[in-house]
């Protein structure tokens, strides 16, 4: 994965652990996929996690991208994860719960892009540094684990953490790398999961992380373009001279039409 492809959308985390959702994710619409070998796996399954991972990886996923999460920095599963992964041709490794650069260097030797998970209050403090990091292509937010460090009531109110999620998105902007938004637990609320992934997409999140199936339809319409801001940044595209200028009722300037030309790029994906 790279800064310049257009950034995956829906971001579907599959347990290693889980041979019938390994395969069946070969035929889901996500633009990536996170074979997880951190929390979805319990601790007596992690080895057989691994080399169920492996041959899933080397049989393929033709037209998907492939990412692996491994066990975070200082855990004594990480250094089995990382050997696991050498050979295999990954789009990119998620680091989980990176509070700091340093955490970044038993995964680096991989060479593999890092999609590295903020996901503590250390960790919101030191986003910027760690999303600068030349190895790291983007961030993704970690809310349920952000939600247990900072002892908030079950249930996860997102609205507590509207300053740590913002930071995660200015940092990874800051950094010019891609900012992918947190899991939402409620398998069965499908209006929920909408409402959500409507609000990532507008605090500015490239993609969202999901846990199922039925979420992956709506992730990719939340952050594809509606056919009216298609027709709107055409309108706007169509006008423009250059400067400022009123349009549509409105200021527009070379930023707006820079923006509406990005939209119509990541309309053609
Ligand atoms: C959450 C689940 C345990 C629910 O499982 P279950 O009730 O068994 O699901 P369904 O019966 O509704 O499943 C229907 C079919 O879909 C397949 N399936 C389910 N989930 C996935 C999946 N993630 N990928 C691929 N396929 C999946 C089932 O096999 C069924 O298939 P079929 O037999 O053909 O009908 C379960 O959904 C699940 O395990 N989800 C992933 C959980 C996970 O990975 N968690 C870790 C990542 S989240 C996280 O850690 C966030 C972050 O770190 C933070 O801190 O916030
Ligand atoms: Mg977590």
């Amino acid at each position: 994965m790279t800064t310049d492809a257009a950034p995956p959308r829906s971001l579907l985390y599959v347990p290693g652990s889980n041979a019938r959702a390994l395969e069946k994710a070969r035929g889901l619409a996500a633009d990536l996929l996170i074979i997880d070998l951190e929390d979805a796996v319990p601790a007596d399954r992690k080895i057989e996690a691994r080399e169920a991972m492996r041959r899933a990886v080397e049989a393929g996923y033709p037209g998907k991208r492939i990412a692996v999460r491994v066990n975070a920095s200082g855990s004594w599963e990480q250094e089995a994860d990382i050997t696991a992964l050498y050979g295999l041709a990954l789009d990119a490794v998620v680091l989980p719960k990176v509070d700091a650069v340093a955490d970044l260097d038993p995964v680096r030797v991989l060479g593999v892009p890092i999609l590295a998970m903020i996901e503590t209050p250390v960790a919101i403090y030191a986003a910027r540094g760690i999303a600068s990091d030349p190895a790291v292509v983007g961030l993704i937010a970690g809310l349920n684990d952000l939600a247990h460090e900072l002892k908030l009531p079950d249930g996860m109110d997102r609205s507590a953490m509207s300053v740590a999620i913002q930071t995660i998105v200015l940092a990874a902007r800051a950094a010019g790398v891609r900012a992918f938004d947190g899991v939402y637990n409620a398998l069965d609320d499908a209006a929920g999961f909408a409402a959500e992934a409507a609000e990532g997409r507008r605090l500015g999140f490239d993609g969202k992380t999901l846990i199922h199936p039925s979420q992956v339809d709506p992730c990719n319409a939340a952050f594809a373009p509606s056919a009216r801001q298609i027709a709107e940044a055409e309108a706007l595209v169509a006008a423009a001279t250059g400067g400022a200028q009123r349009h549509e009722g409105r200021m527009i300037e070379d930023m707006h039409v820079a923006a509406a030309r990005a939209l119509l790029e990541r309309a053609g994906r």
